[in-house]
């Protein structure tokens, strides 16, 4: 099959769908790729690297759209990739669909089938390549939170770990699940003091047999929060409501209750954010300060560990990739039901239940594609 991967153009994405490492798993067994030039420069994947591996390099995504038969990106097509899909073809990339009616409009003309990362599942349950960019931001809230405590970050100067003779800071991760898992790693291996709150009681035994006494967990309720905030120095937002927005677990109320310079940190801003007095940051301005409490609350966190980010995203994509290249996409997405589930448009149609429900759009089962 020719599989092609053009170069990321939304704004700071420096992430790429294929890896030279993932380019040389597709040329082993037979496929030829095309790489837009520079497609990987940014996070030091040369187009020199890509050749070494069997891939072409071309120089616009004009022709890998016109000639690829699987497209392979990280970020949702903006429309005038869209506009470049056709019939035939197949893209695999994060989609976010359910918030992005021009861009399903776009997909559903296009003709194209398009399978969503965010979407496929597991025999294991949650969503495999939604986890590893869960884990980059959860790993990264902390670095991030740490360097925002920084008193030239506006943060109330305190080291996370301590030192001996001077208390080690106090971290709350609201949501025990993959990013609150990852950034309470993180935090105890800083030797920070860590409590994590949940609503699920099996999660939080889970997190008990796991960290032993270096956490402590707690009953997610707001009385508990409430009292807990105003002795915490760093605050990770890491809850999900799966398909739902996040809950407001802190109201603008309670940070007059906190200390001044301690720090919020809204991973699930994505999902409108757990704070009220969250809204959306980027890279080159990540925080501001409401009530003297910074607040950082990034969207796309794993972007800016782009090159750890691309590894970690193709470790999980690589298998999908190499089988629907194998089998084509039809028989591909008939052999495994997981891989099916992340179907969202084909031939003209949505054919995720949930997408057409959130864009009140017309569906038909993903299983009369193939
Ligand atoms: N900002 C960014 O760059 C990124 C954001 N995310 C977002 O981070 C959020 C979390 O994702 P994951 O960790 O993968 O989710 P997850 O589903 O693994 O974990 C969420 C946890 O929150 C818990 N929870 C639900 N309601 C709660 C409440 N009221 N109090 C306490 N806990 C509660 C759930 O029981 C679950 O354990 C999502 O919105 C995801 O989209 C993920 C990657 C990057
Ligand atoms: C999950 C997602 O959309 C991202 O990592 O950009
Ligand atoms: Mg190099």
């Amino acid at each position: 099959m020719r599989v092609g991967c053009p170069k990321e153009i939304k704004t700071r994405e420096y992430r790429v769908g294929l890896t030279p490492d993932s380019v040389l798993e597709l040329t082993r067994a037979g496929h030829e790729v095309m790489i837009e030039t520079n497609a990987g420069t940014a996070i030091d994947f040369t187009d020199d690297e890509y050749r070494a591996a069997g891939a072409s390099i071309v120089d616009t995504p004009e022709e890998i759209f016109e000639k690829a038969e699987l497209i392979v990106k990280v970020k949702e097509p903006q429309l005038n990739e869209c506009a470049m899909l056709s019939e035939g073809q197949t893209l695999f990339t994060y989609l976010h669909l359910a918030a992005d009616k021009p861009q399903a409009e776009a997909l559903v003309k296009s003709g194209c089938m398009a399978i969503a990362y965010e979407t496929v599942t597991s025999d294991q349950g949650g969503l495999p390549l939604l986890k590893p960019m869960s884990e980059v931001a959860g790993r990264m809230s902390i670095q991030v939170g740490a360097n925002a405590l920084q008193m030239a970050s506006g943060g109330r100067g305190v080291l996370l770990g301590g030192v001996p003779g001077v208390s080690a800071a106090n971290v709350m991760v609201l949501g025990g699940g993959v990013s609150g898992f990852h950034a309470a790693q993180m935090a105890v291996g800083m030797h920070a003091d860590v409590t994590i709150f949940d609503r699920s009681l099996n999660r939080l035994e889970e997190l008990d047999n796991h960290f032993g006494n270096r956490v402590q967990t707690v009953y997610s309720t707001a009385g508990a929060i409430a009292e807990a905030v105003k002795d915490a120095d760093l605050v990770i937002g890491a809850v999900l409501v799966p398909g739902g927005s996040a809950p407001k677990l802190i109201t603008k109320d309670m940070l007059s209750t906190m200390k001044k310079g301690a720090v919020l940190v809204d991973i699930a801003i994505d999902q409108g954010g757990c704070f009220e007095t969250s809204k959306a940051t980027t890279h080159d301005n990540p925080t501001y300060e409401v009530d003297g409490i910074v607040h950082y609350c990034v969207a796309n966190m794993p972007g800016a560990v782009a090159r750890t980010s691309t590894f970690a995203l193709n470790n999980r994509t690589i298998p999908h990739v190499v089988n629907i290249a194998n089998m084509g996409p039809k028989k591909a997405l008939k052999a495994d039901r997981h891989l099916r589930n992340g179907l969202n448009v084909a031939d003209g149609w949505i054919t995720h239940e949930a997408v057409a429900e959130a864009l009140g759009m017309k569906m038909k089962e993903a299983e009369s594609f193939i």
